[in-house]
């Protein structure tokens, strides 16, 4: 035999093979620690001092990714050769550099427009409609809850036009430098263009296809859903406005960006006469802070037998927005790379739209934590749209009637078949309006990427996706001189979003397997439909999930899938068999009302030239030069 001492020359490779990835994994995760701190100095608190601190950060870590990338390279030819397929794996992923492959002066630049991009989106003020004189209405929480709340057709269009007008129109011109920086690191990286890097870590070459696919099965089933929503907002706002086969005036759907159309319910609600099943007055009335609502969503995770959030969490957390200071207050899950430091800053107000937001951030640390001890390189989702759906896998079952009545946001559940539509259309005016939205980002952002659309045809690209997949139209005709893409926080923010349409499929996939382990969930059991499910409480559910969750990037995404689901690919089937009853109701409500199906027009929603509005004429301008414009009634 041989003397232990003498290994083959393959098992020495492999022994220098761990010792290298180990030594870098440390040094990475430090650098990672220091550059994530003055990114959350900086989006907790905006001031010139972080930005600057945080900009040194960020070259310093590309340094370091420079560095140990060079490293890499060096093992190319024999990492190739290694038989343990857990090593290989981190050696594919470190041969990426991302956008550190810049020369500095470009990173630098690049850095710069994005910080930039973001402090305009997050510090961006618009004047009040009723009180012109009043010019500190902020996104959070004054913008969000006049598109929540009010029903006046001209408050929410100057809302909706100004917020474009003060955020997406200022970064156009960033944007295009951008876009030009981006593809040439794509390029450094050995790919066409930024749009194909983005879609590296879904490691598929049908990922295009495969969407398509997935959009085609789900759109007839938005369809009924926006034909029947604007039968409502019809009677609502009259046929002037909202005509019968048109578009959908978006500054109408409850939300800024019309990505999720729940807080227009009460005007949606199919049997008026059963229980509103939106508990934020309960929430209120319950005295619900905060602290609670982040508290809720843990107790859901230990009861799932899955990790509580560590002292450090709660010590450094931001979840109440801080006055007196510009911060980032879109919210968002941090991990600080040394397996103790998990923090989420989110602008928290007491609303079950936030507790369902308290969720998915929660679901992003409870993976963060799921897979901490792993190396760096593993330490992501299996793919994005994975990490999206964690938390969104929970708040399922916190939604359902059953689990509000359970920790006391509903005093009783209707079991009827009325009721049902009620939960159901709830459900589908955030889940399945939210479909197109989460698609069309990144299809306008890949056109643009690739070049296929101009810098001159940006917001009518845009626009024409917005009509195409949402049936949605501008209140006020839009140009080339407007930036709309710009005026939602991903585009500034320079993060992906197909990861959320992607998540919006599979987290109804992970959601009937873990139903199907807690006992929740028996498709021959008419009791048991899986919209009823609720998994909290089930051990079995919550390891299956953990298992998942411990992976982390260490398989390819359909190897993780299938250990949860038995299912290697993202499958639209179940989305659809959770809404069924509501998709044959909307159909024989739509038939009954003889309302038309899809959405047509001969109105042009954006003009391909660079109409310049003047400041006056935009801007409810302060009462003090004595012209009140665009403000309503003085
Ligand atoms: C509210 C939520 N904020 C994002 C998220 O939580 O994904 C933030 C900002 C961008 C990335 N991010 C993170 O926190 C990441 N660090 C998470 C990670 O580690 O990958 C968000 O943007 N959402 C939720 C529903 C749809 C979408 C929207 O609101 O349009
Ligand atoms: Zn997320």
């Amino acid at each position: 035999h041989t003397p232990d001492h003498v290994r083959t020359e393959s098992e020495q490779l492999e022994e220098d093979a761990r010792n290298f990835l180990h030594e870098l994994d440390v040094k990475g995760s430090e650098e990672c620690t220091v550059a994530t701190m003055t990114s959350w100095n900086y989006a907790s608190d905006i001031t010139e001092k972080h930005k600057k601190e945080k900009a040194a950060a960020e070259l310093k870590y590309a340094e370091w990714e420079k560095e140990a990338w060079e490293r890499v390279r060096k093992w190319n030819g024999k990492w190739e050769t290694l038989s343990d397929p857990y090593l290989k794996r981190q050696f594919k992923f470190m041969s990426i550099l991302g956008t550190a492959a810049l020369p500095k002066h470009d990173l630098e630049k690049y850095n710069n427009l994005v910080t930039e991009m973001s402090t305009v989106y997050s510090t961006a003020k618009i004047c009040d409609y009723k009180n012109p004189r009043s010019c500190k209405l902020e996104l959070e929480p004054d913008l969000t809850k006049i598109l929540r709340t009010s029903r006046d057709y001209d408050e929410l269009e100057h809302v909706w036009k100004m917020w474009r007008y003060n955020t997406g129109r200022r970064i156009r011109d960033h944007y295009k430098l951008f876009v030009r920086l981006a593809n040439k690191a794509a390029k450094l990286n050995g790919f066409d263009n930024m749009g194909d890097m983005w879609l590296y870590p879904y490691e598929s070459d049908t990922f295009r296809d495969d969407l398509a696919e997935l959009w085609q099965q789900l759109n007839p089933l938005y369809q009924q859903l926006h034909a029947y929503v604007r039968r409502k907002l019809r009677q609502k706002y009259g046929e002037h406005y909202v005509t019968r086969r048109g578009p959908i005036p978006a500054h109408l759907l409850g939300n800024m960006w019309a990505q999720n159309w729940g807080h227009i319910y009460d005007l949606a609600i199919p049997f008026p006469h059963k229980a509103s099943l939106d508990v934020t007055p309960q929430m209120v009335s319950k005295g619900y802070t905060p602290r609670r609502m982040f508290e809720l969503s843990e107790e859901f995770f230990v009861s799932l037998n899955l990790t509580r959030m560590p002292p450090e969490f709660w010590q450094h957390s931001i979840i109440e927005k801080p006055q007196g200071r510009d911060l980032v207050c879109h919210a968002s899950a941090w991990d600080f790379c040394n397996a103790k430091d998990f923090r989420i800053k989110q602008c928290t107000e007491v609303t079950m739209n936030d507790l369902i937001t308290v969720h998915h951030e929660m679901g992003h640390v409870e993976y963060f934590l799921q897979y901490q001890n792993l190396p760096k390189a593993f330490r992501d989702g299996a793919n994005p749209g994975f990490h999206e759906a964690v938390g969104d896998v929970l708040a399922l079952s916190v939604s359902t009637p059953k689990h509000l009545l359970k920790i006391g946001l509903l005093n009783e559940v209707q079991d009827d078949p009325e009721a049902d539509i009620n939960f159901l259309l709830s459900m589908a005016l955030s889940k399945i309006t939210f479909l197109p939205f989460g698609y069309l980002i990144d299809l306008w952002r890949w056109d643009v990427f690739s070049g296929k659309t101009l810098e001159n045809d940006w917001n009518c690209a845009w626009w024409d996706l917005r009509y195409k997949l949402q049936g949605i139209k501008p209140p006020v005709q839009r140009s080339e001189y407007d930036f709309d893409p710009g005026a939602k926080y991903h585009i500034p923010g320079n993060t992906p979003y197909i990861r959320y349409f992607v998540s919006f499929v599979v987290q109804f996939q992970f959601h009937k397997a873990l139903c199907i382990k807690a006992g929740e969930y028996d498709p021959l059991d008419p009791s048991k439909p899986l919209h009823k499910c609720d998994i909290d409480h089930s051990t079995e559910a919550g390891n299956a999930l953990g298992d998942m969750l411990q992976l982390g990037s260490s398989k390819e995404w359909p190897e993780a899938l299938e250990i949860l689901t038995g299912t290697r690919k993202m499958d639209a089937s179940v989305i659809r068999e959770y809404f069924k009853p509501l998709e044959l109701w909307l159909a024989k409500d739509n038939e009954r009302h003889g309302e038309f199906i899809g959405w047509e027009t001969d109105e042009i929603l954006c003009t391909s030239e660079v109409v310049k509005k003047t400041a006056k004429s935009e801007e409810g301008v302060a009462a003090s030069d004595g012209v009140v414009v665009g403000g309503g009634s003085a």
